[in-house]
């Protein structure tokens, strides 16, 4: 399948910190991909450099077969979107303006400015000075702004860290609309939630390094099988391992009438993270 993003031996310093460290990654053409990963691991470093707002120290990356720098090219430009916290956003404008200025930009039809802002939820402040929204209202005009011209491929960083749980699954319902349509999503997230709820696969970034990257399901599974929480008549529980004491265990309570409750503990991708890198997400 073809590759929209190609990543060989990245490396970024800033001065004598090591930001990235030899990091190499595809990304298929249609693919949800997440880089999940702690504060200071080096996710926005890597979407700066491949949104080409910051060159590598050393490395090859490729976005559309072509060396990343070409992507200052305004015509290329226009295959992507991006949401970072730098918005670039017009404070004294409305929000309908900010995005009718980008329309025009991309050459979209403004009645597409109506369909993303049902998308972030945000038909009711159409009309609002951007100055006069919250910091989580901006996040979701700047998201707007990035997908209004539906592009080949965005690039989200964080793109709920600020916002309530309802937003963030409407907004995520939405991102999966956009990648149904065609569009090749890369994200970054602390949330490990977010990434198995929007993510093909999910790359582990610890210190600039990436330790994993797999689907979330085949994840999961890589921290050994989960184990069975009981509770009991007596609101005791009572945990067993799926194997053959488990079944018997579990059978004897059924067969007494004391079983209440059997509930699964799966591990989560934050477990697996905490038992690669000793820390939390
Ligand atoms: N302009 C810069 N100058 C010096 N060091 C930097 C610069 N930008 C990033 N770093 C360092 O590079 C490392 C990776 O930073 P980066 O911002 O990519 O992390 P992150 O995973 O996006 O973190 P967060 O979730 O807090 O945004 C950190 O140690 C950070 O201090």
């Amino acid at each position: 399948m073809e590759n929209i993003i190609e990543v060989n031996s990245l490396v970024k310093s800033f001065g004598d910190k090591l930001a990235l460290k030899d990091v190499d990654f595809n990304v298929r053409k249609g693919e949800t991909i997440g880089f999940l990963g702690p504060s200071g691991s080096g996710k926005t470093t890597t979407i700066k450099i491949l949104t080409a707002q910051l060159a590598a120290t050393a490395g090859d990356v490729r976005v559309f077969g072509e060396p990343v720098h070409l992507l200052k090219d305004p015509a290329r430009m226009k295959k992507i979107g991006i949401l970072t916290d730098n918005s670039g956003l017009y404070d004294r404008l409305t929000v309908q303006d900010n995005l009718a200025l980008y329309a025009d930009l991309y050459d979209v039809g403004k009645e597409r400015i109506r369909n993303v802002l049902e998308m972030v939820s945000l038909t009711d402040e159409e009309r609002t000075p951007v100055k006069k929204l919250s910091k989580g209202m901006k996040q979701r005009v700047t998201l707007a702004r990035a997908i209004l011209h539906k592009p080949a491929l965005l690039f989200l960083d964080e793109p709920t860290s600020a916002l309530d749980p309802t937003t963030t699954k409407h907004i995520h319902e939405g991102l999966r609309e956009l990648n149904r349509e065609g569009t090749t999503i890369f994200l970054t997230t602390h949330d490990m939630n977010e990434a198995e709820a929007l993510c093909d696969r999910v790359a582990f970034l610890h210190d600039g390094e990436i330790k994993l990257l797999d689907t979330p399901q085949n994840l999961r599974t890589m921290s050994g099988s989960p184990s069975i929480s009981l509770l009991l008549k007596d609101k005791t529980t009572v945990t067993v391992e799926p194997d053959e004491s488990g079944a018997a265990a579990i059978s004897g309570y059924m067969a007494s009438g004391n079983l209440l409750t059997i509930h699964s503990n799966e591990p989560t991708l934050g477990d697996l993270f905490v038992q690669l890198t000793g820390r939390n997400l």
